[in-house]
């Protein structure tokens, strides 16, 4: 006789969010993410997920965050949020994905054998915090992970439309009351009030311009920054993008637009060297850029973000005398090879490679004292250690007096600082108070080195998991032609590097070549893609190369 719960769930299941959809579905990247009308059993279900996942970490809360990111307006998507505020544990992604493809019919019964097999006790309260973008199709959405919590009697509690690093946030809060509190003001109050302590700390000079233009990509993000822009003095705001009648979220704007086109946003205009931020849709990314008098375009990506951050924290360190504190950068393949060297030759900080997806950066970075860890395109953060956060209070009440005011300094860094996941407004007040503090423009930011030029392109296959890839995703392991081919390829360019992987959260393959000029990288990268649609099952048009090639 199963549980009586139990039968809700079947019957609820059955009657409200029925599986109406035999398209396999997979715990990806970035949780299930898809168009957004095949995805309302698969959210009833990771609320049941959440409950079970809740009661194995003995009642902590865990977090659901209905959201696609940087993807179409019609896209949505799913993620679990763990007790200490960071992405779900990887060995429970399977569990997620065969609890979202099974029948109604097996549903119980593999909801059954997930508590038995994670020992998960049914009888401890649960409790899952809900939240949401921007979308249209979220609320309903949300609507339906709150009946799947409810299901299983576990207690949800709806946050509505915040970003995915502030759900984060009020997950690690709830569970470690120490961090902060959780909510939307505990959010602000940290993360803002660190902020404008700090800015009482350093105020404006040099070249530093507290005007800063953002685009919100019409999405929460822009929809947040307007909120704090109402007791903000010490940063002139001036917000686009804001998700007004018609504005589509993320279409020709946001970080990701920004980052993969190398163009600017549509929607805003700017003087010359007007210093711009650009956030994705869910508000965990963001870029800066300004153009010059021409309109060429600048790019400050997030490798240049963890370059300015960690040198930052390099300075603070010495100031501080904290002679003990390990400091490490975790990049991914598509940082630029630049940025690698400035980091090695410049900073000289160790740099760590992982495979793409924030969860990887993360777990690296976390073996360092302070991890700084970025992922090209805006995501990222810095973590630190409870020893580094011990050495930095301790100085700053016992260190000399200059050590001591670095110190607080520091610890104002620290606070300023969401350290559950990369946080596209937790990253734009560091940004903003880094540059404050030096006293510089975003030239001079841009100044510390210079990007090779590079591209990234899409290519369609039948199969894109033909492709396997080690080495942090820089080799292909197989088909093992391709890897001899790319390796050709790449020898005919100075400074030339590509690579291959199929990507987790769409259906393609993504190519990155980068090379000592601009027409060398798109040549290398169109090459490259050319050669993964010859031997990797290519479908659809070949991909062509770019007109009039200059070698
Ligand atoms: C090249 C690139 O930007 N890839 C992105 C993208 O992953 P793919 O596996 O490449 O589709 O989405 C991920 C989730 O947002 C993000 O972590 C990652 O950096
Ligand atoms: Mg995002």
């Amino acid at each position: 006789m199963p549980p009586s719960s139990l039968r809700v769930v079947y019957a609820f299941a059955r009657e409200m969010h029925p599986k109406t959809s035999d398209v396999f579905i997979e715990y990806g990247t970035a949780g299930f993410r898809t168009k957004a009308n095949l995805l309302e059993h698969v959210v009833y279900r990771m609320g049941l997920l959440a409950v079970i996942r809740s009661r194995v970490k003995n009642g902590r809360t865990i977090g659901m965050m209905i959201t696609a990111s940087h993807n179409l307006e019609p896209d949505n998507g799913v993620k679990l949020v763990d007790p200490d505020g960071e992405m779900l544990e990887e060995s429970w992604e399977s569990i997620a994905t065969t609890l979202a493809n099974v029948s109604d019919n097996d549903l119980e019964k593999t909801v059954q054998e997930i508590i038995a097999t994670e020992k998960a006790d049914m009888a401890l309260k649960a409790s899952v915090f809900i939240g949401m973008d921007t979308r249209y199709t979220s609320p309903r959405l949300a609507a339906a992970a709150a009946n799947g919590v409810i299901a299983l009697k576990g207690t949800p509690k709806e946050f509505g439309i915040v970003t995915t690093p502030m759900l984060h946030f009020f997950v690690k809060c709830r569970n470690d009351n120490t961090y902060g509190t959780p909510t939307e003001e505990g959010y602000y109050e940290k993360i803002v009030g660190a902020f404008k302590n700090i800015r009482k700390r350093l105020p404006a000079r040099g070249d530093y311009n507290p005007r800063l233009y953002v685009d919100g990509a019409n999405g929460v993000g822009g929809k947040k920054l307007k909120a704090i822009k109402k007791n903000l003095t010490e940063l002139e705001l001036e917000l686009f993008n804001l998700g007004g009648v018609g504005e589509k979220l993320n279409l020709g704007c946001g970080a990701d637009h920004v980052k993969v086109t190398q163009s600017p946003p549509k929607g805003i205009t700017h003087p010359p060297f007007q210093r711009v931020a650009s956030v994705d849709g869910d508000g965990d990314r963001i870029v800066y850029y300004y153009l010059d008098e021409q309109q060429k375009m600048y790019l400050l990506d997030g490798d240049r973000i963890a370059t300015l951050i960690a040198s930052y924290i390099q300075e603070l360190l010495q100031a501080c005398n904290a002679t003990d504190i390990s400091l490490g950068i975790v990049q991914t393949a598509y940082a630029n090879g630049a940025s690698t060297k400035y980091i090695q030759e410049t900073l000289k900080v160790p740099v760590e490679f992982v495979k793409t997806g924030v969860k990887h950066l993360h777990h690296a970075a976390k073996t360092y004292d302070i991890g700084v860890y970025f992922e090209a395109n805006g995501h990222g953060t810095v973590l630190y250690s409870d020893k580094a956060k011990k050495t930095i209070n301790r100085i700053s009440q016992e260190g000399d007096p200059t050590e001591r005011k670095a110190a607080q300094l520091f610890l104002d860094f620290i606070d300023l600082t969401n350290e559950t996941v990369g946080d596209a407004i937790s990253d734009l007040f560091i940004v903003e108070a880094i540059l404050c503090a030096r006293g510089w423009s975003a030239v001079q930011w841009m100044e510390l080195y210079d990007d090779l030029p590079c591209r990234q392109l899409k290519v369609t296959v039948k199969d894109r998991s033909v492709i396997k890839t080690t080495d942090a995703e820089r080799i292909c392991s197989e088909p093992e032609e391709l890897q001899l081919k790319i390796n050709e390829l790449v020898a005919k360019y100075t400074n030339g590097r590509s690579f291959a992987r199929p990507s987790g959260t769409e259906d393609i393959v993504r190519v990155y070549a980068e090379a000592e000029t601009r027409q060398q990288a798109d040549l290398l990268a169109a090459e490259v893609a050319q050669a993964v649609f010859d031997l990797a099952g290519g479908a659809g048009t070949r991909p062509e190369l770019p007109a009039a090639p200059e070698l």
